[in-house]
Protein backbone atom coordinates (compact mmCIF):
# COMPACT_ATOMS: atom_id res chain seq x y z
CA UNK A 1 0.00 0.00 0.00
CA UNK A 2 2.69 2.05 0.71
CA UNK A 3 4.53 1.53 -2.63
CA UNK A 4 1.05 2.38 -4.36
CA UNK A 5 0.83 5.71 -2.42
CA UNK A 6 4.54 6.85 -3.31
CA UNK A 7 3.98 6.08 -6.81
CA UNK A 8 0.92 7.70 -6.97
CA UNK A 9 1.84 10.62 -4.79
CA UNK A 10 4.96 11.30 -7.53
CA UNK A 11 2.94 10.73 -11.05
CA UNK A 12 0.90 13.42 -9.94
CA UNK A 13 4.00 15.43 -9.99
CA UNK A 14 4.44 18.20 -12.58
CA UNK A 15 6.88 17.33 -14.95
CA UNK A 16 10.82 18.16 -14.68
CA UNK A 17 14.03 16.99 -14.91
CA UNK A 18 15.21 13.27 -14.06
CA UNK A 19 16.31 13.21 -10.13
CA UNK A 20 19.52 11.54 -8.83
CA UNK A 21 19.24 9.26 -6.07
CA UNK A 22 19.67 11.21 -2.65
CA UNK A 23 20.82 14.43 -3.97
CA UNK A 24 17.53 14.68 -6.26
CA UNK A 25 17.80 17.59 -8.90
CA UNK A 26 20.91 19.68 -6.99
CA UNK A 27 22.54 19.48 -9.87
CA UNK A 28 19.86 20.46 -12.18
CA UNK A 29 19.77 24.15 -9.85
CA UNK A 30 21.67 26.54 -11.92
CA UNK A 31 24.64 28.65 -9.95
CA UNK A 32 25.09 31.05 -12.62
CA UNK A 33 23.45 32.37 -15.89
CA UNK A 34 19.92 31.18 -13.84
CA UNK A 35 18.33 33.32 -16.55
CA UNK A 36 18.81 31.13 -19.44
CA UNK A 37 19.30 27.66 -17.40
CA UNK A 38 15.82 28.37 -15.94
CA UNK A 39 14.21 29.64 -18.93
CA UNK A 40 15.64 26.31 -21.19
CA UNK A 41 13.95 24.26 -17.90
CA UNK A 42 10.54 25.87 -18.54
CA UNK A 43 10.87 25.36 -22.44
CA UNK A 44 11.39 21.64 -22.32
CA UNK A 45 9.32 20.45 -19.11
CA UNK A 46 6.47 24.04 -19.60
CA UNK A 47 5.03 26.90 -16.95
CA UNK A 48 5.35 24.85 -14.25
CA UNK A 49 8.38 22.62 -13.08
CA UNK A 50 9.29 20.36 -10.40
CA UNK A 51 11.89 19.39 -8.88
CA UNK A 52 13.44 17.76 -5.86
CA UNK A 53 16.73 18.72 -4.03
CA UNK A 54 17.94 16.79 -1.42
CA UNK A 55 14.41 16.07 0.54
CA UNK A 56 12.84 19.77 -0.68
CA UNK A 57 10.13 19.90 -2.81
CA UNK A 58 10.77 22.84 -5.62
CA UNK A 59 8.05 24.00 -8.15
CA UNK A 60 9.50 26.73 -10.38
CA UNK A 61 6.62 28.83 -12.17
CA UNK A 62 7.15 30.59 -15.75
CA UNK A 63 3.28 31.40 -16.31
CA UNK A 64 1.77 34.82 -14.48
CA UNK A 65 -1.69 33.32 -14.58
CA UNK A 66 -0.74 29.96 -12.64
CA UNK A 67 1.10 32.60 -10.19
CA UNK A 68 -1.79 34.87 -9.82
CA UNK A 69 -4.00 31.40 -9.12
CA UNK A 70 -1.17 30.55 -6.06
CA UNK A 71 0.10 33.85 -5.16
CA UNK A 72 -3.15 35.77 -5.32
CA UNK A 73 -6.64 33.52 -4.92
CA UNK A 74 -4.56 30.84 -3.01
CA UNK A 75 -2.97 33.67 -0.92
CA UNK A 76 -3.82 31.90 2.72
CA UNK A 77 -1.53 28.81 1.47
CA UNK A 78 1.33 30.67 -0.66
CA UNK A 79 2.40 33.48 1.46
CA UNK A 80 5.17 31.48 3.63
CA UNK A 81 8.74 31.82 2.98
CA UNK A 82 10.94 28.76 2.91
CA UNK A 83 12.84 28.55 6.95
CA UNK A 84 16.96 28.48 6.24
CA UNK A 85 18.78 27.51 9.62
CA UNK A 86 21.56 29.51 8.46
CA UNK A 87 19.67 32.69 7.55
CA UNK A 88 17.03 32.32 10.25
CA UNK A 89 18.39 30.78 12.89
CA UNK A 90 22.57 31.31 12.74
CA UNK A 91 22.96 34.80 10.97
CA UNK A 92 19.51 35.80 12.99
CA UNK A 93 18.12 37.75 10.26
CA UNK A 94 14.40 36.93 10.72
CA UNK A 95 13.75 40.47 12.22
CA UNK A 96 13.61 41.01 7.77
CA UNK A 97 10.35 40.67 7.37
CA UNK A 98 10.87 39.72 3.88
CA UNK A 99 12.21 36.65 5.02
CA UNK A 100 9.97 36.30 8.16
CA UNK A 101 7.33 33.36 7.88
CA UNK A 102 3.75 34.46 7.23
CA UNK A 103 1.84 35.24 10.42
CA UNK A 104 1.18 38.07 12.67
CA UNK A 105 4.70 39.16 13.55
CA UNK A 106 4.94 39.87 9.85
CA UNK A 107 1.53 41.02 9.32
CA UNK A 108 2.40 43.93 12.04
CA UNK A 109 5.82 45.18 9.88
CA UNK A 110 4.82 44.85 7.02
CA UNK A 111 1.49 46.79 7.87
CA UNK A 112 3.89 49.94 9.56
CA UNK A 113 6.50 49.29 6.76
CA UNK A 114 3.13 49.94 4.00
CA UNK A 115 2.14 52.74 6.30
CA UNK A 116 5.07 54.96 5.11
CA UNK A 117 6.17 53.52 1.30
CA UNK A 118 2.37 53.38 0.14
CA UNK A 119 1.37 55.23 -3.27
CA UNK A 120 -0.71 57.69 -1.05
CA UNK A 121 2.25 58.69 0.88
CA UNK A 122 4.92 58.17 -1.79
CA UNK A 123 5.25 61.66 -2.65
CA UNK A 124 6.68 62.90 0.29
CA UNK A 125 9.90 61.44 -0.52
CA UNK A 126 9.62 63.24 -3.77
CA UNK A 127 11.92 66.79 -3.00
CA UNK A 128 14.54 63.99 -1.66
CA UNK A 129 14.56 61.38 -4.90
CA UNK A 130 14.75 64.83 -7.30
CA UNK A 131 17.29 66.36 -5.00
CA UNK A 132 19.58 62.88 -5.04
CA UNK A 133 19.18 62.59 -8.96
CA UNK A 134 20.45 66.24 -9.63
CA UNK A 135 23.44 65.18 -7.07
CA UNK A 136 24.15 62.03 -8.74
CA UNK A 137 24.15 64.04 -12.42
CA UNK A 138 27.12 66.67 -10.26
CA UNK A 139 29.28 63.47 -9.35
CA UNK A 140 28.97 61.51 -12.83
CA UNK A 141 30.09 65.23 -14.18
CA UNK A 142 32.61 65.23 -12.24
CA UNK A 143 34.17 61.68 -12.86
CA UNK A 144 31.96 59.42 -15.80
CA UNK A 145 34.64 56.96 -15.25
CA UNK A 146 33.34 56.33 -11.74
CA UNK A 147 30.03 55.45 -12.92
CA UNK A 148 28.99 52.38 -11.25
CA UNK A 149 30.44 54.09 -7.81
CA UNK A 150 28.09 56.98 -7.99
CA UNK A 151 24.86 54.94 -8.77
CA UNK A 152 25.63 52.52 -6.21
CA UNK A 153 26.12 55.86 -3.92
CA UNK A 154 23.14 57.13 -5.27
CA UNK A 155 20.80 53.94 -4.70
CA UNK A 156 22.18 53.61 -1.26
CA UNK A 157 21.97 57.32 -0.47
CA UNK A 158 18.06 57.49 -1.37
CA UNK A 159 17.40 54.45 0.86
CA UNK A 160 19.24 56.03 3.67
CA UNK A 161 17.22 59.60 3.38
CA UNK A 162 13.89 57.89 2.64
CA UNK A 163 14.45 55.77 5.58
CA UNK A 164 16.87 57.32 8.47
CA UNK A 165 17.01 61.62 7.01
CA UNK A 166 20.53 60.96 7.28
CA UNK A 167 23.29 61.95 4.54
CA UNK A 168 26.03 59.86 3.26
CA UNK A 169 29.37 60.16 5.60
CA UNK A 170 31.54 57.92 6.75
CA UNK A 171 29.75 56.49 9.26
CA UNK A 172 26.72 55.79 6.76
CA UNK A 173 28.82 54.53 4.44
CA UNK A 174 30.47 51.91 6.41
CA UNK A 175 26.49 51.00 7.12
CA UNK A 176 26.20 50.32 3.95
CA UNK A 177 29.55 48.33 3.23
CA UNK A 178 28.13 46.56 5.97
CA UNK A 179 25.01 45.97 4.14
CA UNK A 180 26.43 44.90 0.99
CA UNK A 181 28.82 42.27 3.26
CA UNK A 182 25.03 40.98 4.63
CA UNK A 183 23.92 40.97 1.02
CA UNK A 184 26.96 38.98 -0.13
CA UNK A 185 26.40 36.35 2.65
CA UNK A 186 22.69 35.91 2.69
CA UNK A 187 23.05 35.31 -1.35
CA UNK A 188 25.11 32.55 -0.80
CA UNK A 189 22.89 31.19 1.82
CA UNK A 190 19.95 31.04 -1.44
CA UNK A 191 22.16 28.99 -3.66
CA UNK A 192 21.30 25.32 -2.44
CA UNK A 193 23.96 23.20 -1.74
CA UNK A 194 25.97 26.23 -0.36
CA UNK A 195 25.87 25.27 3.11
CA UNK A 196 25.43 21.16 4.38
CA UNK A 197 24.04 22.76 7.57
CA UNK A 198 20.81 23.80 5.40
CA UNK A 199 20.02 19.40 4.73
CA UNK A 200 21.48 18.58 8.09
CA UNK A 201 20.34 20.85 10.79
CA UNK A 202 21.81 19.20 13.83
CA UNK A 203 25.27 20.44 12.72
CA UNK A 204 24.37 24.35 13.47
CA UNK A 205 25.36 23.03 17.51
CA UNK A 206 28.64 22.53 15.87
CA UNK A 207 30.51 25.35 17.80
CA UNK A 208 32.74 27.61 15.78
CA UNK A 209 36.18 26.57 17.55
CA UNK A 210 35.54 22.94 16.60
CA UNK A 211 35.44 23.91 12.66
CA UNK A 212 38.73 24.47 11.22
CA UNK A 213 38.81 28.20 10.56
CA UNK A 214 35.01 28.69 11.51
CA UNK A 215 33.66 27.24 8.08
CA UNK A 216 29.78 28.22 8.62
CA UNK A 217 29.91 28.77 11.99
CA UNK A 218 32.14 31.75 11.47
CA UNK A 219 30.14 33.03 8.46
CA UNK A 220 26.85 33.26 10.21
CA UNK A 221 28.41 34.67 13.18
CA UNK A 222 30.08 38.04 11.15
CA UNK A 223 26.48 38.04 8.79
CA UNK A 224 24.67 38.38 12.26
CA UNK A 225 26.94 40.79 14.02
CA UNK A 226 26.94 43.17 10.38
CA UNK A 227 23.39 42.75 10.19
CA UNK A 228 22.77 44.35 13.41
CA UNK A 229 25.05 46.84 13.07
CA UNK A 230 24.10 48.48 9.67
CA UNK A 231 20.12 48.18 11.76
CA UNK A 232 21.05 49.59 14.58
CA UNK A 233 23.53 52.51 14.36
CA UNK A 234 21.50 54.74 11.90
CA UNK A 235 18.39 54.06 14.19
CA UNK A 236 20.22 55.13 17.32
CA UNK A 237 21.48 58.27 15.00
CA UNK A 238 17.98 59.18 14.81
CA UNK A 239 16.95 58.51 18.25
CA UNK A 240 19.34 60.98 19.07
CA UNK A 241 18.64 63.34 16.62
CA UNK A 242 15.05 63.78 17.32
CA UNK A 243 16.50 64.10 21.43
CA UNK A 244 18.21 67.17 19.92
CA UNK A 245 15.54 68.56 17.36
CA UNK A 246 17.10 68.26 14.33
CA UNK A 247 15.95 65.00 13.00
CA UNK A 248 14.85 65.46 9.42
CA UNK A 249 11.56 63.94 8.49
CA UNK A 250 11.98 60.00 7.15
CA UNK A 251 10.39 56.80 7.88
CA UNK A 252 11.84 56.46 11.25
CA UNK A 253 11.58 59.90 12.31
CA UNK A 254 7.79 59.92 11.15
CA UNK A 255 6.64 56.62 12.46
CA UNK A 256 8.83 57.28 15.95
CA UNK A 257 6.06 60.39 16.21
CA UNK A 258 3.33 59.07 14.90
CA UNK A 259 2.18 56.66 17.62
CA UNK A 260 3.98 55.77 20.81
CA UNK A 261 2.16 52.85 21.11
CA UNK A 262 4.03 51.34 18.43
CA UNK A 263 7.00 49.76 20.06
CA UNK A 264 10.71 50.32 19.01
CA UNK A 265 12.26 47.58 18.28
CA UNK A 266 8.99 47.33 15.57
CA UNK A 267 10.26 50.25 14.28
CA UNK A 268 14.51 49.29 14.11
CA UNK A 269 13.80 46.37 12.33
CA UNK A 270 11.02 47.80 9.91
CA UNK A 271 13.56 50.68 8.90
CA UNK A 272 16.29 48.07 8.76
CA UNK A 273 14.29 46.16 6.68
CA UNK A 274 13.51 49.35 4.54
CA UNK A 275 17.91 49.97 4.12
CA UNK A 276 19.02 46.48 4.67
CA UNK A 277 16.31 43.94 3.05
CA UNK A 278 17.04 45.52 -0.15
CA UNK A 279 20.00 44.27 0.23
CA UNK A 280 18.44 40.94 -0.19
CA UNK A 281 18.38 40.88 -3.98
CA UNK A 282 21.84 40.54 -4.29
CA UNK A 283 22.30 44.54 -4.61
CA UNK A 284 19.87 47.04 -4.56
CA UNK A 285 17.18 46.94 -7.31
CA UNK A 286 17.11 50.02 -8.18
CA UNK A 287 21.48 50.01 -8.58
CA UNK A 288 20.43 47.26 -10.84
CA UNK A 289 17.80 49.14 -12.53
CA UNK A 290 20.32 52.15 -13.13
CA UNK A 291 23.03 49.54 -14.50
CA UNK A 292 20.84 48.45 -16.79
CA UNK A 293 19.36 51.69 -18.37
CA UNK A 294 23.06 52.74 -18.91
CA UNK A 295 23.46 49.63 -20.69
CA UNK A 296 20.02 50.22 -22.79
CA UNK A 297 21.14 53.77 -23.97
CA UNK A 298 24.52 52.14 -25.02
CA UNK A 299 23.19 49.80 -27.00
CA UNK A 300 20.16 51.41 -28.16
CA UNK A 301 20.98 54.95 -29.36
CA UNK A 302 18.06 55.70 -31.11
CA UNK A 303 16.18 55.29 -27.93
CA UNK A 304 17.98 58.03 -26.25
CA UNK A 305 17.95 60.34 -29.00
CA UNK A 306 14.18 60.67 -29.03
CA UNK A 307 14.30 60.80 -25.36
CA UNK A 308 16.08 63.54 -25.49
CA UNK A 309 14.13 64.96 -28.43
CA UNK A 310 11.20 64.03 -25.60
CA UNK A 311 13.24 65.81 -22.91
CA UNK A 312 14.26 69.11 -24.94
CA UNK A 313 10.24 69.47 -25.89
CA UNK A 314 9.16 69.64 -22.64
CA UNK A 315 11.88 71.24 -20.63
CA UNK A 316 13.46 73.57 -23.44
CA UNK A 317 16.61 72.57 -22.34
CA UNK A 318 16.04 74.95 -19.79
CA UNK A 319 15.48 73.36 -16.83
CA UNK A 320 15.59 69.79 -15.28
CA UNK A 321 13.12 67.46 -14.90
CA UNK A 322 10.64 66.91 -12.17
CA UNK A 323 7.40 65.04 -11.01
CA UNK A 324 5.21 67.58 -12.64
CA UNK A 325 6.79 66.42 -15.93
CA UNK A 326 5.56 62.78 -15.68
CA UNK A 327 2.67 62.88 -17.71
CA UNK A 328 4.22 65.12 -20.88
CA UNK A 329 7.23 62.58 -21.02
CA UNK A 330 5.67 58.58 -21.60
CA UNK A 331 8.44 57.68 -23.86
CA UNK A 332 10.32 58.31 -20.76
CA UNK A 333 8.03 56.37 -18.93
CA UNK A 334 8.31 53.60 -21.49
CA UNK A 335 11.89 53.38 -21.16
CA UNK A 336 11.66 53.11 -17.02
CA UNK A 337 9.12 50.67 -17.52
CA UNK A 338 10.95 48.44 -20.36
CA UNK A 339 14.10 48.69 -17.83
CA UNK A 340 12.69 46.77 -15.62
CA UNK A 341 11.14 44.15 -18.31
CA UNK A 342 14.16 43.91 -19.80
CA UNK A 343 16.48 42.97 -16.79
CA UNK A 344 14.23 42.68 -13.86
CA UNK A 345 16.17 43.25 -10.41
CA UNK A 346 14.61 40.30 -9.04
CA UNK A 347 14.64 37.67 -11.56
CA UNK A 348 13.04 34.93 -9.62
CA UNK A 349 11.52 36.82 -6.97
CA UNK A 350 12.02 35.70 -3.00
CA UNK A 351 10.63 32.17 -3.04
CA UNK A 352 7.56 31.38 -1.57
CA UNK A 353 6.44 28.41 0.54
CA UNK A 354 3.44 26.05 1.05
CA UNK A 355 1.56 25.88 4.33
CA UNK A 356 -0.73 22.71 3.72
CA UNK A 357 -0.83 20.12 1.18
CA UNK A 358 -2.56 21.53 -2.03
CA UNK A 359 -4.16 20.13 -5.29
CA UNK A 360 -3.66 22.88 -8.78
CA UNK A 361 -4.54 21.74 -12.25
CA UNK A 362 -4.34 18.23 -10.96
CA UNK A 363 -0.98 17.99 -9.44
CA UNK A 364 0.01 17.90 -5.90
CA UNK A 365 1.80 20.68 -3.88
CA UNK A 366 2.63 19.04 -0.55
CA UNK A 367 2.83 21.05 2.30
CA UNK A 368 6.41 22.75 2.77
CA UNK A 369 6.96 22.92 -1.03
CA UNK A 370 8.97 26.19 -2.32
CA UNK A 371 7.75 28.44 -5.23
CA UNK A 372 10.17 30.14 -7.19
CA UNK A 373 8.69 33.00 -9.99
CA UNK A 374 10.23 32.36 -13.01
CA UNK A 375 9.35 36.33 -13.17
CA UNK A 376 12.40 36.64 -15.72
CA UNK A 377 10.69 34.38 -18.18
CA UNK A 378 7.17 35.74 -17.21
CA UNK A 379 9.05 39.41 -18.76
CA UNK A 380 10.34 37.60 -21.59
CA UNK A 381 7.20 35.52 -22.85
CA UNK A 382 7.30 36.65 -26.85
CA UNK A 383 3.58 36.09 -26.59
CA UNK A 384 3.15 39.37 -24.14
CA UNK A 385 6.68 41.33 -25.35
CA UNK A 386 7.08 39.95 -28.84
CA UNK A 387 11.14 40.20 -30.01
CA UNK A 388 11.76 40.29 -26.21
CA UNK A 389 15.63 40.66 -26.15
CA UNK A 390 14.92 43.93 -27.86
CA UNK A 391 14.71 47.11 -25.90
CA UNK A 392 11.30 48.76 -27.14
CA UNK A 393 10.17 51.26 -24.64
CA UNK A 394 6.83 51.56 -27.27
CA UNK A 395 5.57 48.13 -25.58
CA UNK A 396 4.24 51.21 -22.30
CA UNK A 397 2.92 53.31 -24.56
CA UNK A 398 -0.84 53.25 -25.40
CA UNK A 399 -0.81 53.09 -29.06
CA UNK A 400 -3.66 51.03 -31.61
CA UNK A 401 -6.14 48.49 -31.04
CA UNK A 402 -4.08 45.15 -31.36
CA UNK A 403 -1.78 46.76 -28.60
CA UNK A 404 -3.37 45.37 -25.69
CA UNK A 405 -2.02 48.02 -22.95
CA UNK A 406 -4.12 46.04 -20.43
CA UNK A 407 -2.47 42.57 -20.59
CA UNK A 408 0.98 43.84 -20.94
CA UNK A 409 0.31 45.67 -17.70
CA UNK A 410 -0.79 42.65 -16.12
CA UNK A 411 2.77 40.48 -17.03
CA UNK A 412 4.80 43.69 -16.49
CA UNK A 413 3.30 44.00 -12.60
CA UNK A 414 5.28 40.47 -12.11
CA UNK A 415 8.55 42.57 -11.82
CA UNK A 416 7.23 43.47 -8.05
CA UNK A 417 6.02 39.52 -7.71
CA UNK A 418 2.20 39.19 -6.68
CA UNK A 419 0.05 38.47 -3.65
CA UNK A 420 0.19 39.38 -0.28
CA UNK A 421 3.93 39.17 -0.68
CA UNK A 422 4.16 41.63 -3.92
CA UNK A 423 6.57 44.42 -2.84
CA UNK A 424 5.84 47.18 -1.11
CA UNK A 425 8.41 49.48 -2.26
CA UNK A 426 7.18 49.48 -5.43
CA UNK A 427 5.70 53.04 -5.35
CA UNK A 428 8.76 54.97 -4.19
CA UNK A 429 10.88 52.53 -6.84
CA UNK A 430 9.37 53.39 -9.87
CA UNK A 431 9.32 57.01 -8.68
CA UNK A 432 13.07 57.31 -7.52
CA UNK A 433 13.88 55.62 -11.23
CA UNK A 434 11.53 58.19 -13.14
CA UNK A 435 13.46 61.25 -11.49
CA UNK A 436 16.78 59.85 -12.26
CA UNK A 437 16.52 58.54 -15.94
CA UNK A 438 14.53 61.65 -16.72
CA UNK A 439 17.61 63.59 -15.32
CA UNK A 440 20.61 61.70 -16.62
CA UNK A 441 18.33 61.79 -20.07
CA UNK A 442 18.47 65.20 -20.31
CA UNK A 443 21.79 66.31 -19.62
CA UNK A 444 23.51 63.44 -21.15
CA UNK A 445 24.51 61.55 -24.26
CA UNK A 446 25.69 58.15 -23.52
CA UNK A 447 28.31 56.15 -25.85
CA UNK A 448 30.24 52.67 -26.02
CA UNK A 449 33.17 55.25 -26.44
CA UNK A 450 35.76 54.06 -28.79
CA UNK A 451 38.97 51.45 -29.08
CA UNK A 452 42.79 52.66 -29.52
CA UNK A 453 41.83 53.06 -33.15
CA UNK A 454 39.33 55.19 -32.87
CA UNK A 455 36.43 53.25 -34.00
CA UNK A 456 33.22 53.16 -31.95
CA UNK A 457 32.77 49.88 -29.40
CA UNK A 458 30.46 47.62 -30.36
CA UNK A 459 28.33 46.46 -27.38
CA UNK A 460 26.09 43.24 -27.01
CA UNK A 461 24.29 43.47 -23.66
CA UNK A 462 25.31 40.47 -21.37
CA UNK A 463 23.26 40.14 -18.33
CA UNK A 464 25.54 38.31 -15.59
CA UNK A 465 23.52 36.54 -12.48
CA UNK A 466 25.38 35.16 -9.78
CA UNK A 467 27.18 36.12 -6.13
CA UNK A 468 28.05 39.82 -7.91
CA UNK A 469 25.50 41.25 -10.54
CA UNK A 470 26.95 43.24 -13.53
CA UNK A 471 26.24 44.20 -16.67
CA UNK A 472 29.57 44.35 -18.97
CA UNK A 473 29.68 47.82 -20.51
CA UNK A 474 32.00 50.45 -20.83
CA UNK A 475 30.15 53.76 -21.47
CA UNK A 476 30.62 57.48 -21.60
CA UNK A 477 28.93 59.71 -20.11
CA UNK A 478 29.08 63.11 -21.52
C1 LIG B 1 12.50 48.55 -8.95
C2 LIG B 1 12.87 48.14 -7.79
C3 LIG B 1 12.28 46.95 -7.06
C4 LIG B 1 11.86 45.75 -7.56
C5 LIG B 1 11.83 45.30 -9.02
C6 LIG B 1 11.40 44.96 -6.42
C7 LIG B 1 10.89 43.68 -6.54
C8 LIG B 1 10.50 42.90 -5.46
C9 LIG B 1 10.09 41.51 -5.54
C10 LIG B 1 10.02 40.69 -6.84
C11 LIG B 1 9.78 41.09 -4.30
C12 LIG B 1 9.34 39.68 -3.88
C13 LIG B 1 7.84 39.57 -3.90
C14 LIG B 1 7.35 38.17 -3.56
O1 LIG B 1 7.83 37.57 -2.60
O2 LIG B 1 6.47 37.65 -4.29
C15 LIG B 1 9.98 42.21 -3.39
C16 LIG B 1 9.77 42.17 -2.03
C17 LIG B 1 10.04 43.23 -1.19
N1 LIG B 1 10.45 44.51 -1.55
FE1 LIG B 1 10.88 45.15 -3.41
N2 LIG B 1 11.55 45.70 -5.29
C18 LIG B 1 12.09 46.93 -5.62
C19 LIG B 1 12.39 47.97 -4.76
C20 LIG B 1 12.10 47.99 -3.42
C21 LIG B 1 12.35 49.11 -2.52
C22 LIG B 1 12.98 50.45 -2.93
C23 LIG B 1 11.95 48.72 -1.26
C24 LIG B 1 11.97 49.50 0.04
C25 LIG B 1 11.77 50.78 0.15
C26 LIG B 1 11.42 47.36 -1.37
C27 LIG B 1 10.94 46.61 -0.32
C28 LIG B 1 10.57 45.26 -0.40
C29 LIG B 1 10.23 44.43 0.77
C30 LIG B 1 10.24 44.87 2.23
C31 LIG B 1 9.89 43.15 0.27
C32 LIG B 1 9.43 41.92 1.06
C33 LIG B 1 7.90 41.89 1.19
C34 LIG B 1 7.37 40.74 2.06
O3 LIG B 1 8.03 39.72 2.18
O4 LIG B 1 6.26 40.90 2.59
N3 LIG B 1 11.54 46.96 -2.68
N4 LIG B 1 10.42 43.30 -4.13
Amino acid sequence: LWYRRKENAASSMPPGPPPLPVIGNLFDIPRKAEALAYSRLADKYGNMVYMSVLGKNIYLVSSVHILNDLFNKRSANYSDRPYSTMLHKLMDLEWIFAFRSYGNVWREQRKLFHSQFQETVASDYMTLQVNSARDLARAILASPEDLIEHLHTHAASVLMGMTYGLKMTPQTSEVVRMADEVAMASTKVAVPGSYLVEFLPIMQYIPEWLIPGGGFRKDARECKEKAAMARDVPFEAVVNDIAKGIAKPSFTSKALARDSRVDQQLIKSCAGVAYLGMFSFRLLPIMVALQTFVLAMVAHPDVLTRAQREADSVMCQDRLPTFDDRDSLPYINGIVHEVLRWNPPAPFAIPHMSVNDDEYQGYHIPAKSIIVGNLWKILHDPEVFPEPMRFIPERFIRGDQDHNLEAIMESFMAVYGLGRRTCPGRFVAFQQLFITIATIISLFDITAGVDENGKPNKVEPDFTFGLVWSVQVPPVLR
